[in-house]
This record gives C-alpha cells, structure tokens and sequence, in this order.
C-alpha cells in the first residue's frame, strides 16, 4: 500500500481563504481589524524565519501584525513589561512569544504574563485548564491543526488506538489531550518509555512529536494507520525532513503527513484561527 497525502499546505490555505473571506466582512461593515503581536527575543536563525512566516500569514489574510524584535540580552523585566503594554492595546487581539527564550528567561512567568484572553498559543495555564476540561478555549495551535487535518481527512476516534510518542507541553501533551477528548484510547510515549514498539505497532492513529530522527522506527507501523509526523530537522542545505523514515512509513500507513507541507502549514493557520477566534471574543466581552 501507498499512503494517501495529508495535505497540510493544501488544508491550511482553504482555512486562511476563510479567513480572508471573515476579515473582508469585518471591513465592509467598518470594523476594526484583527491583530497579532508577535515577539522574538534573540536572533536564532530558525525562529527568524517562522516570525517572518507569521507576519507574512497575517498579511495575506489582511490582519495588522506587529513584530516585537528584543536583543538577546533583554531583560524579562523589559519582556514582562512589554506584555503589560500589549495586553492593555486594544488593537492586539493575540500576542505570541516565540519560544525558546533565552536562557536568563524564565518561560512560564513569560507565558503567565500574557493575557489568557490573547493567548493565541494556548500554552497560558488558565486555556490548559479549560481545555483539559473540555471548556471552550484557546488551543494549542500544533495539536488543533492536526486535529482538523485528521477530521479534514474523515478520521475516527472512538474505539480507536492513538499514539502520541512525545509529551511536550507545545506538541505531545496537548495533542494526547485533544484525542482524548475527540473520543480515542490514547497511550503517551516519553523519554522513560521501555520499549516503543508495542505501542506504535498498535495504532490506528500514530503522531510523533520528538524532535529526534530513528526514535520510531517506520517498520513497526500497522498497516492502514494514520501517521502524523510533527518533527522537524533543517539539514545545511536547508532541506526539512520529520522524525520518521518517511519512504517507508509511507508504503505501510493509510494516510500520512509530509514534512515539509504537513502539519507545520496548519499549526501556522490555526495561530490565525485562533487570533480571530481572540478577537471574536474580545469584541462581546471587552476587558
Ligand atoms: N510543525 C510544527 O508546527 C511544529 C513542529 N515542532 C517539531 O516537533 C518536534 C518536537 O518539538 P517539541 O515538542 O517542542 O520538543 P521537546 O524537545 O520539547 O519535546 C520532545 C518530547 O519528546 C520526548 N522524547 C525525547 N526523547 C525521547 C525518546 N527517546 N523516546 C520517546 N520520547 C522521547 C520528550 O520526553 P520527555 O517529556 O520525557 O522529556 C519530550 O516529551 C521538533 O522536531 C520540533 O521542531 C514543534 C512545534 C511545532
Ligand atoms: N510561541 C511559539 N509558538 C509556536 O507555535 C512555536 C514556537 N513558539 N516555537 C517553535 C515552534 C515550531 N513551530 C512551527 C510552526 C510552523 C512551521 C512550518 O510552517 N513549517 C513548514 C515550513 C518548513 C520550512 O521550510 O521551514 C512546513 O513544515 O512545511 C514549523 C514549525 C511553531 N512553534
Ligand atoms: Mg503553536
């Protein structure tokens, strides 16, 4: 068998085509526009070039962007503060740190600090809590792309096996929570997992989110099952492959995600999703 392609790029671009479609209305009825405030502390090269993926994104869809661009050697006083004048900016509908931060930084008093209204990440505590209570909230862009993308492409949870391998809170955790919800038996497999095999080879719906090549090996993977591959490696060259051999991933599951063009173009979609979802809300229930 060959995989059928989940098409990420493909998916995220109708998504932002309805967005364009909701950000035109607003226009046309003379109303204030969506905006996201993006902050980048340090000049690692890789998140550069998603921040710049980010503005790009909200210029297409017509949102306004704001691009907070700190030296490494900010202070998390200046950071947090900041934050305060974005939370208080009634044009910044969603405020996203881009992480990591630099070490002299501490991330979860960085992520507190935003309002949990405008947390468009959905990594504030508070949106957690409500989504682990299955209250509606703001969420985790990578595990809620990949959700619609699994839906998109007619997937069952119920009385289904889903392995997560990788529990991050940005990517494995969030995601074994959102299967949980959508009805699946989840297993979570982490860096004290024993053996990975079992797990893996028992899954109707794989998501490996590690960060490391040949964890997983694509021969354990049971035939016909959904594969989503959230990793990603930069080589010199610049070419981006994921976490899985994907060849032969490919000649064993039903459905699967490439990378570059799967799950990464979605994650960005939803980070828009998201900012009009903030400011949907924040336009009823002004602070
Ligand atoms: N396309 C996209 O939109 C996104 C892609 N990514 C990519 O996804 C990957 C993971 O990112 P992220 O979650 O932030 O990374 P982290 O390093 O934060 O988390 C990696 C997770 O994998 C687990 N792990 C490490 N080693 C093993 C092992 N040998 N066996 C099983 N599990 C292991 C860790 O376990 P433990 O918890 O025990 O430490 C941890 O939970 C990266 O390649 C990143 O670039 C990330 C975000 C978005
Ligand atoms: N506060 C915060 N929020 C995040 O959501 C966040 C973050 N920090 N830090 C880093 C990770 C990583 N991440 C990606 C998003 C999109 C692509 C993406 O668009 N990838 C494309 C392009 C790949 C390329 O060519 O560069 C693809 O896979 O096709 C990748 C990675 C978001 N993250
Ligand atoms: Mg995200």
């Amino acid at each position: 068998m060959t995989a059928a392609l989940i098409d990420g790029k493909a998916e995220a671009g109708l998504l932002l085509d309805e967005i364009t479609h909701a950000v035109e209305n607003l226009r046309a009825k003379g109303q204030r526009i969506p905006g996201l405030a993006v902050i980048l502390v340090g000049e690692d090269p890789a998140s550069q070039i998603y921040v710049r993926k980010k503005r790009e994104d909200c210029a297409q869809v017509g949102f306004t962007s704001q691009a907070h661009l700190l030296s490494a050697q900010t202070t998390q006083h200046e950071l947090l503060d900041l934050i305060d004048r974005l939370n208080a900016d009634d044009t910044v509908d969603g405020i996203l740190v881009q992480l990591p931060v630099p070490q002299h930084i501490d991330t979860e008093t960085v992520i507190e600090r935003i309002s949990p209204t405008k947390d468009v990440d959905g990594f504030h505590p508070y949106n957690v809590g409500r989504l682990s209570l299955r209250l509606p909230t703001l969420r985790p862009c990578t595990p809620y792309g990949i959700i619609h993308l699994l839906d998109r492409a007619g997937e069952t949870y119920k009385g289904r096996h889903a392995t997560v391998v990788g529990a991050s809170n940005i990517v494995g955790r969030p995601m074994a929570l959102e299967l949980l919800l959508a009805g699946a038996t989840v297993t979570i497999c982490h860096r004290f997992t024993r053996n990975l095999r079992p797990y893996v080879e028992s899954a109707d719906i794989l998501v490996v989110g590690v960060g490391k090549r040949g964890i997983v090996n694509s021969d354990w993977i049971k035939p016909g099952a959904t594969v989503i591959d959230v990793g990603m490696h930069r080589d010199k060259s610049g070419r981006v492959t994921g976490d899985l051999e994907f060849a032969t991933a490919r000649e064993r599951a039903g459905k699967i995600t490439p990378v570059p063009g799967g799950v990464g173009p979605m994650t960005r979609a939803m980070l828009l999703q998201n900012t009009l979802s903030a400011y949907t809300r924040r336009q009823r229930s002004p602070e």
